[in-house]
């Protein structure tokens, strides 16, 4: 498998569209074609040699299967459950007779007093979600750029979102939105993928790194320990992009780099760093003749396969329920080990997972970030859209209030896993001088940049019937929805 730098492969797209007339296997044998693709891709094919014997993930997953040492490594494009589906076939945008995101947030996603907390899952279970998503997942975007600025109508990282002139809240018609990076597998001219940044594995990359520096940067070096502050906080990270509102206030450094994006997420980052070194701590005392790596990596070891069991032990039986557990074999073996590993399964992300599907705990997020004191009965609550790429919930009074924050997770309620998002994500995400965003839009607008096929060609994936009609008591119509939602649907796709 192979990755190419992505800035540069972006140019092969408008390059097909520029009307040569070309199908792509014509265009794949087409001298001159080529002769531009090869100077521009960046092929990095994957040179090192897997070492059978060595008793530890690698940093960046590479060599986790011996015979096929990529499959879940970091920095490689993500797998597909179906084949792409461009305008073009090669990279443009299905957006053509598509209603626009945002007015499709409007019509289903809009929270207006039905959307409420869940009856039983905690706060810490989205923020779970979240952490875990972080694990192995991060589709990076093609580069930091402004879309509605009319200087860069024509730049093909753009694709923005149009905004209904009657919109409630955003006075502007026009929403940002960066395409995601290219990448296209093989070493030859091909349609548009995506890139994972992360290892794909649940091996805790989100705190320890997705590379070997990212990794090397993080740890002490010294009994086995993570780089920690003074005050048992994530060390700074003066490159980081948050908010520094205070003037205490640092972003923090971890291994994947949205640390900062809320205080539940950087909370539960703590908490691994944290047992990363208690348990590292606890490892030397009786290991006398560990040296600091044996310590490091046994930890990290212990750290992912905790990771592991509280994600398919007590998070996803909360997500999918029992039922379906049993139904696809996921029930963990109340005691020993089980060994369910498949040599010939490439684990790498799906795109469609992390585009579309996993975003569901989205509709889970709160409109608030609070503390809980001790008392159980206290809380402190604070709008979410004041806590975006805001570290001071976790840093003031040097990180005493980090306990707070993560009773409140354990005992307040997330929203119900529905259809409606609260205003606080929909309406305000990354509220920043007045200027917002909407989540749900942005991840619709993001499913057509990756190219992800209609939603009944997943029907079809999943082996449930595909829909021709809207009528849900017909034939083949949307029976599996409610009457009341395939209306909403009707009149935005009819
Ligand atoms: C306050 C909480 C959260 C915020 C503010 C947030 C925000 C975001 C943002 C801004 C993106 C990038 C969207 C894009 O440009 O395409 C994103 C992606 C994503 N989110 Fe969340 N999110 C939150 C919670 C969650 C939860 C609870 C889950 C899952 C249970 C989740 C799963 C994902 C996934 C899978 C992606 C795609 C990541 C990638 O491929 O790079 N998020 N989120
Ligand atoms: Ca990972």
């Amino acid at each position: 498998m192979i990755y190419r730098s992505p800035s540069k492969i972006l140019y092969f797209g408008p390059y097909v569209n520029s009307g040569t007339g070309l199908c792509l296997s014509e265009l794949q044998n087409d001298p001159e074609l080529l002769e531009i693709w090869t100077s521009l891709v960046d092929c990095r094919n994957f040179t090192d040699t897997c070492d059978e014997n060595y008793p530890y993930r690698s940093a960046d997953g590479s060599c986790n299967n011996v015979d096929y040492p990529e499959w879940g490594k970091s920095f490689t494009p993500q797998e597909r459950f179906i084949p792409a589906h461009y305008e073009d076939g090669i990279d443009y945008p299905r957006d053509y007779d598509l209603p626009s995101p945002r007015l499709i947030s409007n019509k289903l996603f809009n929270d207006t007093g039905e959307g409420s907390y869940d009856k039983r899952k905690t706060a810490e279970m989205m923020a779970w979600g979240q952490l875990l998503a972080h694990d192995f997942v991060l589709t990076p975007t093609i580069a930091k750029v402004d879309c509605c600025d009319q200087a860069n109508e024509d730049n093909p990282a753009c694709f923005t979102i149009e905004v209904p002139e009657d919109d409630a809240h955003f006075t502007s018609t026009c929403m940002n939105f960066v395409r995601s990076s290219p990448a296209t597998v093989g070493c030859v001219p091909g349609h548009r993928e995506q890139v994972n940044e992360l290892t794909a594995y649940i091996d805790g990359s989100m705190l320890y790194g997705s590379t070997k520096k990212e990794m090397d940067g993080l740890r002490e070096f010294s009994g086995g320990r993570m780089r920690c502050t003074d005050t048992n906080l994530l060390p700074a990270n003066p490159a980081g992009m948050c908010l520094k509102l205070n003037h205490n206030d640092v972003c923090q450094a971890a291994g994947d780099s949205r640390v900062d994006v809320v205080p539940n997420l950087g909370g539960n980052h703590i908490l691994l760093m944290r047992e990363h070194n208690r348990i590292a701590d606890e490892l030397a005392v009786i290991n006398h003749h560990w040296d600091d790596e044996r310590v490091f990596q046994e930890t990290r070891k212990i750290i992912a396969a905790m990771i592991q069991h509280i994600s398919y032990n007590e998070y996803l039986p909360g997500v999918i329920g029992p039922d379906a557990m049993t139904y696809y074999d996921l029930d963990l073996s109340p005691w020993g080990h089980d060994d369910p590993y498949d040599p010939d399964f490439n684990p790498s992300i799906r795109n469609a997972f992390a585009a579309a599907a996993f975003r569901f705990g989205h509709s889970q997020v709160m409109p608030e970030q609070a503390y809980l004191f001790h008392d159980y009965v206290s809380f402190e609550h604070y709008p979410l859209e004041k806590e975006f790429m805001n570290t001071h919930m976790i840093q003031k009074q040097e990180g005493k209030k980090v306990p707070a924050l993560m009773r409140w997770l354990s005992y307040d309620k997330a929203m119900d896993t529905d259809r409606f998002f609260v205003k606080e994500i929909r309406d305000l995400l990354f509220l920043k001088n007045g200027k917002s965003s909407d989540l749900p839009a942005i991840n619709i607008q993001r499913g057509r940049d990756h190219g992800l096929p209609s939603y009944n060609a997943f029907r079809e994936h999943c082996g449930l019937s595909t829909v021709s009609q809207w009528n849900p008591n017909a034939n083949e119509g949307l029976e599996d929805h409610r009457w009341s939602v395939t209306r909403i649907l009707k009149d935005l796709y009819q």
